[in-house]
């Protein structure tokens, strides 16, 4: 980027660096306690100012606790360590000073446009006339009028979300938040409300917005909109990296400069989710690219250092899913930029990398830098009949620790049978920071693939499939 120290908002030519912090966190940490288990933390010493004159994107990956950011500075949660500053001083109950955007709207149903959006002066105070003024002003901002009368479920999605925008905005609030806002939106959509908002930005004299706090994973919506991307890690949720965005408004998303922030907040991205670690490079030349090893000697190796493996959760990607990462690696010389696959693939870059993960995760890619490489394994897979494809599959999840943890159990239990409520309450034990419902549907979903196990719905039991060979674990 050519000049990443300044953080003049080109929109307002107000200073953002120097202005002092309208909100700010200082050494947050947040943890939670479910079911009387041990606290988790999700939030880990988070310091971050929202400044005047600046729109600040959040971004990370789902479950990093971009919302949990978002609910300390309006005052919805606590922290568990550190302290939460309105204009410097410690923040009491709710900020009202802020308002929020959600991504699921939350417009009441039996209300009108006018009568929902009349619920964000409830603060304000004013008399009847002054109350409809500014209603009618702020439905003419938002591109509503004319719809007063309306009730939610007779509005599109993006016309519902310019309800909860012109709710937020009549407020008055010195900090308009966003909570995933055009998330719920188809992408046409999605862009026109994004570049409204960046209008609106600009219009600070008419809203008296004096800065925009975001939360999103979307990328280009942050390299859209945002003067200042912060990135955080998950798990816990750590302020990873802080990437100025000097880009004058309106941004030119088709522009070179434009491409280059995009690729910049990737490669941040990318670093964080899938690591080049040291050792993975070793496996590499170890599993030898140049064929020393048959995959049947890949899944010997693999085999015998799994029981040093460590509990790792497995992504929420379906089977087809990984066969299509391998098909496209296949179509494009073995080897493919990360960027490039999610275009390819019309996902967004976030579920781009759960299944590169899934692939990686099962040896059948490698991910070097941002490249993904297709590994001798996945070549073995994809290249095989249905029935090895699948056995394949199956030596390649019992090296995970997850895939080893539930089969032993299955083993022990009389009828090679548990119940799922048993194996939820395990995943929530195990892998706090992930949702068990999800993991354990893609624990049955890959399971059934590989024909290691069988959920029954009637029962609500897990069982192991007749032909699973006994698997030694730990
Ligand atoms: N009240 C709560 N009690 C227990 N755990 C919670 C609570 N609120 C959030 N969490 C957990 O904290 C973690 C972070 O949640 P949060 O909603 O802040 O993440 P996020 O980055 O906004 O995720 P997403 O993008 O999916 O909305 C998750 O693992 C979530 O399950």
């Amino acid at each position: 980027m050519s000049n990443p120290v300044s953080t003049a908002s080109p929109a307002t030519g107000r200073s953002a660096l120097h202005a002092a912090p309208l909100i700010e966190l200082q050494h947050v940490s947040k943890a939670y306690t479910t079911g009387g288990g041990e606290p988790v933390t999700i939030l880990d010493d988070i310091s971050l100012a929202v400044r005047e004159g600046e729109m600040l994107a959040l971004l990370g990956q789902s479950g990093s606790g971009k919302s949990t950011i978002l609910r300390l500075i309006a005052g919805l949660t606590d922290p568990t360590n550190g302290a939460v500053l309105s204009h410097g001083k410690a923040l009491e109950g709710i900020n009202r000073k802020l308002s929020i955007v959600f991504q699921s709207f939350a417009l009441y149903p039996w209300l009108t446009v006018q009568q929902n959006v009349q619920v964000g002066l409830t603060q304000r105070r004013l008399s009847v006339q002054q109350e409809q003024e500014e209603i009618d002003k702020v439905l003419t901002l938002i591109g509503l009028s004319g719809f007063e009368n309306a009730f939610p479920k007779e509005l599109s999605g993006g016309m519902r979300q310019r309800v909860g925008l012109a709710r937020a905005i009549v407020a008055k609030p010195e900090v308009l938040c966003m909570d995933e806002a055009f998330s719920a939106l188809d992408v046409l959509t999605a862009e026109n409300l994004r570049a409204e908002v960046v209008d609106l930005w600009n219009n600070a004299s008419e809203t008296g917005i004096k800065s925009i706090f975001f939360v999103t994973h979307n990328i280009v919506e942050a390299a859209y909109m945002a003067s200042r991307i912060v990135i955080i890690s998950s798990h816990p949720g750590r302020i990873k990296n802080v990437i100025q965005n000097p880009l004058p408004y309106p941004r030119d998303v088709k522009s070179k400069e434009f491409a280059a922030l995009v690729n910049q907040i990737h490669d941040a991205i990318t670093a964080l989710a899938l690591p080049d670690e040291p050792g993975a490079e070793v496996a590499l030349a170890e599993t030898g690219v140049d064929g020393e090893k048959t995959p049947e000697q890949e899944v010997q190796t693999a085999a015998q250092d799994a029981s040093s493996n460590r509990v790792e959760p497995i992504p929420n990607v379906p089977v087809g899913r990984i066969v299509g990462l391998l098909e496209i690696l296949q179509n494009n010389q073995e080897t493919i930029n990360i960027y490039e696959l999610s275009t390819r693939i019309g996902t967004d870059f976030g579920e781009t990398i759960a299944i590169v993960k899934a692939a990686e995760m099962l040896d059948l890619v490698d991910t070097p830098k941002h490249e993904v490489n297709m590994t001798t394994l996945g070549w073995y897979f994809l290249a095989a009949p249905m029935a090895a494809r699948k056995t394949l599959f199956r030596k390649q999840i019992l090296r995970l620790r997850l895939f080893q943890m539930l089969t032993t159990r299955l083993n022990e239990n009389p009828g090679a049978k548990v119940k799922e409520d048993d194996i939820l309450e395990e995943l929530a034990s195990l892998l706090p920071y992930d949702q068990p419902e999800s993991l354990f549907a893609t624990l049955i979903s890959w399971g059934r693939y590989a024909e290691i196990i069988d959920y029954d719905q009637r029962t609500g039991t897990v069982h192991l499939e007749a032909h699973e060979p006994q698997v030694s674990s730990t």
